[in-house]
């Protein structure tokens, strides 16, 4: 536990914790000793000389004393060093976010890490003051006594030597017992938490389709793991708990009964035995406080596991010797991928279990200053392209270049500089208009900022809203229609300007009138920009100067649009049947 605080403060908060614990083994370490003059006090007090007690009563109000002042400070520096854990854990977790490759972040690892950002680091930083004190006064303080023992009365003390032991391997086992019963029932309460979370943002689906909570099944399941993982604590934990009292309590039976039969054969004096119980009361007391502490402790050990598995998870590699890109050409050689951990940054190329290839043997080359579309029916692995593009992830096989340069060589700021996503799943920050595209490039002058907004369609948008730029969008930009959402995260990708601007279903949501305007601006923007345009409405694609057609991972076709309208393939087909239907969307092909 205390290797675990040493591990996540890190060395700058290496310091207040040594003194911390210097503080509070001293507290305890002199309470043992208060204790332990009871003894004296109380034998010389009932003895045949009470004047004798003065020296023993000096020495036991002043242990206490000091011990007051000790523990005074051992809780003042609980509290700071708690705060300091709060402090560091935060800015460690954030600091690693930014460092974490973005595949990492499905929805139920992002749903546990804001789960340990908040609740599990306050319960982590009342560790110190709450937990640790009384943790270690609960050893320290009876073994202060044990071998104070000694000098009272040496058989008494033996016997506490033998039991010691005893006790402590059976509170080790009960606490294993609960740290695994624990750990299965805090997986069962995120999981409840999760499905609590995921229902109230389905509740439009969900009361769309008449599901009440009873009919949600899989929150009902997660409830239900939840009392089995309750119940199984209970059952399993309890008979632990129990013999750890049952074997304190049996000590102390054990003792009683040495000690009145050594007063009966006359080898202890009746003081020293009422002075040696009340001791023993003390120590049982301390020992039976431990459980109590551990419990605390147990539950902040598995916490802090889990912190530490999170801040262990390797960062995005930052390569050893850097280069930059030479221009803003983008070029795969040979790419295959699937998604099954083989692909994260970082990790074994091919490693993992075995998975569908998503993409297979991708190659092409986007010029620089050029408009490529990408397209093809659903699930062929689009989206997977740009986020290799943007190094979300790493290919499992064959190179992804930028500007001449593999990814895995361009630093993550480099990368970020050269390369900007539009993605259909817009995210906007609780803001304004203007906050929110300024993300971007937060220097951009008014000129720049106007430029975005005319080429995205978002000075449209701004002129309808009473108040323009300062309007605030919400909790991930909810008080915005989806078209609106989508023209700001346009706007907050034209002012970025990198060279490489990928589109992602960027289109998807505008209306006819706007999805033709920003087609035409995209247009413009290929003079400036290397673009991968992925789009399932052909109006969009049809001026690329080239267009691929990916089909299951593969690229079956490429060319112009009247290269592969005239090849009769599978483009060929896109464009008869929206032509045709007047439709607007890209379907698959009939097989
Ligand atoms: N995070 C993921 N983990 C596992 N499989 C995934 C993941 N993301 C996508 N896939 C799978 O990879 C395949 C390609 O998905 P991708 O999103 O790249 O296709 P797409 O062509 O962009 O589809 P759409 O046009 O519907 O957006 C699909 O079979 C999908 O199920």
């Amino acid at each position: 536990m205390i290797r675990q605080l040493y591990r996540v403060l890190g060395p700058e908060g290496s310091r207040p914790l040594n003194r911390l614990l210097v503080l509070q083994c001293g507290a305890a370490v002199l309470q043992g000793v208060a204790f332990a003059l009871l003894v004296p006090v109380l034998r010389d007090l009932l003895g045949p000389d009470p004047d004798a007690v003065w020296p023993w009563l000096t020495a036991f109000v002043t242990c206490a004393l000091a011990h007051a002042v000790l523990q005074g400070a051992a809780i003042g520096g609980g509290f700071t060093v708690g705060s300091r854990l709060s402090r560091v854990l935060h800015r460690r977790m954030a600091d690693h976010a930014l460092r974490l490759p973005l595949g990492w972040f499905t929805a139920g690892r992002t749903a546990e890490f804001s789960r340990l950002a908040g609740q599990n680091v306050i319960q982590v930083m009342s560790t110190p003051a709450h937990l640790l004190r009384p943790f270690i006064s609960s050893l320290l303080t009876p073994a202060t006594l044990v071998i104070a023992t000694f000098f009272f009365d040496v058989r008494t003390a033996l016997v506490l030597l033998v039991c010691a032991p005893v006790l402590f391997a059976v509170q080790a086992a009960s606490s294993a017992v609960m740290r695994r019963l624990d750990l299965g029932r805090d997986a069962a309460i995120g999981e409840s938490a999760d499905r609590v979370l995921e229902y109230a943002r389905n509740q439009p689906v969900l009361r769309a389709f008449g599901r009440t909570a009873e009919g949600y099944g899989a929150l009902d399941d997660a409830l239900v793991a939840e009392a089995r993982a309750d119940r199984r604590l209970i059952a399993r934990g309890l008979p632990g708990l129990v013999s750890f009292s049952f074997a304190t309590r049996l000590v102390f039976a054990l003792l009683l009964a040495l000690g009145v039969s050594w007063r009966l054969d006359g080898s202890l004096d009746v003081p020293t035995l009422l002075a040696l119980l009340v001791l023993l009361v003390r120590l049982i007391d301390s020992v039976s406080s431990a459980a109590e502490a551990g419990a605390g402790l147990r539950i902040a050990r598995n916490t802090l596991d889990r912190l530490g598995a999170v801040l262990d998870e390797p960062p995005f590699p930052q390569p050893a010797e850097p280069k930059k890109p030479r221009d803003g050409s983008v070029e795969f050689t040979g790419v295959g991928f699937r998604y099954d951990g083989g692909g994260e940054p970082g990790g074994e190329p091919g490693g993992g279990a075995a998975a569908r290839p998503v993409l297979n043997d991708v190659t092409f080359r986007l010029p620089e200053r050029s408009m490529t579309a990408l397209v093809g029916p659903s699930g062929a692995g689009k989206t997977t392209v740009a986020g290799l593009v943007a190094r979300f992830r790493d290919a499992t096989e064959g190179t992804v270049r930028i500007g001449g340069v593999d990814v895995r060589e361009i630093t993550a700021d480099d990368l970020a500089a050269h390369v900007s996503l539009v993605f259909q799943d817009v995210y906007l920050f609780d803001g304004t208009i203007e906050e929110n595209v300024r993300i971007a490039a937060p220097d951009a002058s008014p000129g720049e900022l106007a430029e975005a907004a005319a080429l995205s369609g978002l000075d449209r948008v701004i002129e309808e809203l009473p108040e323009g730029w300062a309007t605030e969008v919400g909790e991930g930009g909810a008080r915005l229609s989806g078209g609106q959402r989508q023209r700001v995260s346009i706007a907050r990708a034209l002012l970025k300007d990198a060279p490489i601007l990928v589109l992602d279903e960027a289109t998807a949501a505008l209306d006819q009138e706007n999805e033709a305007l920003f087609a035409e601006a995209v247009r413009t923007l290929a003079d400036r920009k290397t673009l991968l345009v992925i789009a399932h409405r052909l109006s969009t694609v049809v001026h690329a100067d080239q267009i691929l057609v990916l089909e299951d991972g593969e690229i079956t076709e490429r060319g112009t649009h009247e290269t592969l309208v005239a090849a009769g393939g599978t483009y060929a087909s896109f464009w008869e049947r929206r032509t045709r239907a007047h439709g607007w969307r890209l379907e698959a092909a009939p097989s």
